[in-house]
């Protein structure tokens, strides 16, 4: 079973800390929703997690059944979506997906044109990503996460752009995330989460 421990975990940029002494055990089969104020510090808290930034102090631990697994495997285990990750935008989104797909493996019977039908972009197949509209490219970072087979899916401000159509699909898919999977959410929108059982508040590690 999949787990990552934070253990004591702070981040400072110039002088300035934004969190310290975060002591988190998150595993697989949970899903936990990071709240707090605009620059409060939840989307560098995700992306320490996913380990795509590197912890001012502190240790990160990524173990599955038990064994740890080195740093530089961990981006294998994660797959992230965020206002502030770009996709590729000269690709269409069939050749997007069929890029991702050679180092993040879609779930079984996905294949490209499978989930540009769940994307709801059949039609947009061979557009330009960069000819998206700014809700056409959330489903598709959305979509990558939902539909890659990485056990840790991390969703900032998921329903960000989205219209009411597109949060519906969101609260579709997100549920329909396996059970054994580890998720974890930035959000400051209660509809995005309303699901979660584990909310924190960044605020506590002021
Ligand atoms: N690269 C950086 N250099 C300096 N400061 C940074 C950097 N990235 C983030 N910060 C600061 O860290 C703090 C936390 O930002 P972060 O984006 O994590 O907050 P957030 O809770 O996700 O906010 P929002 O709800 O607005 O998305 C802010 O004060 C921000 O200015």
């Amino acid at each position: 079973m999949m787990q990552i421990v934070a253990e004591q975990i702070g981040k400072k940029y110039r002088k300035e800390w934004i969190f310290r002494r975060v002591d988190l055990t998150l595993t697989a089969g949970n899903s936990y929703t990071f709240v707090g104020p605009n620059g409060s510090g939840k989307s560098t808290l995700l992306q320490l997690l996913a380990g795509s930034l590197p912890a001012t102090e502190g240790q990160l631990l990524y173990s599955v059944a038990g064994k740890l697994l080195d740093p530089d495997d961990w981006f294998r285990q994660v797959s992230m979506a965020a206002p502030y990750l770009e996709l590729v935008e000269e690709l269409t989104l069939d050749e997007l997906l069929r890029f991702h797909q050679t180092f993040k493996p879609f779930k079984a019977g996905l294949t490209p044109e499978v989930v540009a039908d769940r994307l709801l972009l059949s039609h947009a197949r061979h557009k330009e990503i960069k000819y998206f509209s700014s809700g056409m490219k959330q489903r598709v970072k959305l979509g990558l996460a939902f539909f890659s087979t990485a056990p840790v899916v991390i969703l900032d401000e998921p329903t960000a752009n989205l219209d009411r159509q597109g949060a519906a699909w969101y609260h579709q898919q997100v549920r329909q995330l396996s059970p054994d999977c580890l998720l974890l959410i930035g959000s400051n929108v209660p509809d995005e989460y309303d699901f979660c059982p584990n909310v924190l508040d960044v605020m506590q590690w002021k």
